[in-house]
């Protein structure tokens, strides 16, 4: 790949293009310095990375630029999903499905994109979703989202097999994390985890329950045949490999331990969870209305509707296809949240008229902070804020609240 070193002429011109971008605050040294690294050359950057980053416009435009900056098996792990990755793709395309009834004639002058969240004040919907290995993504992984998190007031979801611990992640945002739960098949491990997550603070637990042991992800092993590099953080696929340095399960004893996910994780295992859980109890990766149902009875305090991204089964079952049933069923008595494909303003504002408490991302901020560190992803974050406060004031809804299923079709 060409690379170049930038004169006096084309910081100019750099600058320039920088200044037309629509997100403000992605400085010169922060675009040098996030795309040298992936050359390992001190301000050496590729032409087709620097035009990458000239044309940003939407959080998918980071995607390319994550790519180039990534190692390839590294950008798979992100990327990919299960089998032909077609649940991954269609995530994001049933967004397409439903059709915004926008109402005139309302003020909408202030658009007000806060909500409350188990009595807490959100500045807006959007939360960063767990996502592990964020060391694999850059050098500053998880701390860097966690301060971008502070920033711009988002909720983080930190995973077990973070590359930073939770202790590390609340003082970086400044206020606390929710703590996802990957179990192990030794009990002992799951209430270590809680025990320490609620220790430092965490208000609440989220239990993965979609991501049992074995899945098959055929376009990340083609990349690891071509990219033979030892990966001590991210796309490795047994227990020893996820579990190796990740700081949420340091200290423990883990030669008992053989699963991340149990086969034989079951509803008596969320009723013993729920029995060790002192804050918030969240279930994530529920598609089903009778899940749903079965969750609420087991004392579950909110519900994920998710698929993992598309990366554990080959559903095909868009995850926005599943919230309306899980939200029928549900019945308001907990908040559900909802991720998976949410890339535009008018996703989160789909996701909440359908019902949606709060929508989560992934892949999008992790675009971001590969390309940008911190300022990538409060660039993603600002993106969609600013896309939904748009699509809120076209929509007639100046409120959170006031956005209802009647702002919402399927067709
Ligand atoms: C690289 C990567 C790692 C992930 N790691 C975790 C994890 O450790 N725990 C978890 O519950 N979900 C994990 N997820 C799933 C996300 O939390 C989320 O459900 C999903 O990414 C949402 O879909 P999206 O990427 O299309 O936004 C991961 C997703 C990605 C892309
Ligand atoms: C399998 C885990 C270690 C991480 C995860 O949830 C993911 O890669 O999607």
């Amino acid at each position: 790949m060409k690379t170049f070193r930038p004169e006096r002429t084309q910081r100019r011109r750099i600058l320039r293009a920088f200044a037309a971008l629509p997100i403000a605050g992605l400085p010169l040294t922060t675009l040098l310095g996030a795309l040298a690294r992936a050359h390992a050359e001190p301000a050496a950057v590729s032409d087709a990375a620097l035009t990458a980053a000239a044309q940003i416009l939407n959080v998918m435009d980071f995607e390319p630029l994550a790519k180039a900056t990534l190692p390839p098996a590294h950008f798979a792990y992100l990327a990919t999903g299960a089998d032909d990755d077609q649940t991954v793709r269609l995530n994001h395309e049933a967004f397409s499905h439903y059709q915004i009834r926008s109402r005139r004639l309302i003020d909408v002058s202030h658009a007000d994109l806060s909500t409350q969240v188990f009595g807490q004040p959100w500045t807006c919907p959007i939360y960063l979703s767990a996502v592990g290995s964020m060391r694999a993504f850059h050098p500053d992984g998880e701390l860097a989202v966690a301060r971008a998190a502070g920033a711009k007031s988002a909720l983080m979801m930190l995973s077990t097999v973070a590359t930073t611990s939770i202790e590390d992640a609340i003082a970086a945002r400044g206020t606390p994390v929710w703590q996802q739960l990957y179990t192990t098949d030794d009990w002992s491990i799951t209430q270590a985890i809680v025990r320490r997550a609620e220790r430092a603070g965490s208000s609440a637990i989220v239990l993965t329950v979609d991501n049992l042991t074995g899945r098959n992800n055929e376009t990340l092993e083609r990349a690891k045949r071509v990219d033979t590099r030892d990966c001590a953080q991210c796309h490795v696929s047994d227990f020893a490999g996820y579990t190796r340095r990740k700081p949420m399960l340091a200290g423990l004893d883990l030669s008992h331990a053989t699963e991340l996910s149990p086969l034989n994780m079951s509803w008596d295992f969320f009723a013993r969870l729920r029995g060790v859980v002192s804050g918030k109890l969240i279930i994530k990766g529920i598609v089903t209305a009778e899940d749903a149902a079965l969750a609420v009875r087991h004392g579950a305090d909110g519900i994920v509707v998710s698929n993992h991204g598309g990366r554990d089964e080959e559903t095909l079952r868009p995850s926005i296809d599943c919230l309306p049933e899980v939200v029928a069923a549900v019945k308001r008595r907990v908040p559900v949240f909802v991720d998976g494909g949410i890339r535009r303003g008018t996703d989160v504002f789909k996701a909440l008229a359908l019902g949606a408490t709060g929508v989560g991302i992934g892949r999008p901020y992790v675009w971001g902070l590969a390309a940008f560190g911190q300022s990538g992803v409060e660039a993603v974050i600002d993106l969609l804020t600013r896309e939904l406060r748009q699509i809120m004031r076209q929509a007639g809804t100046p409120t959170i609240a006031a956005i209802t299923p009647e702002h919402v079709i399927h067709g």
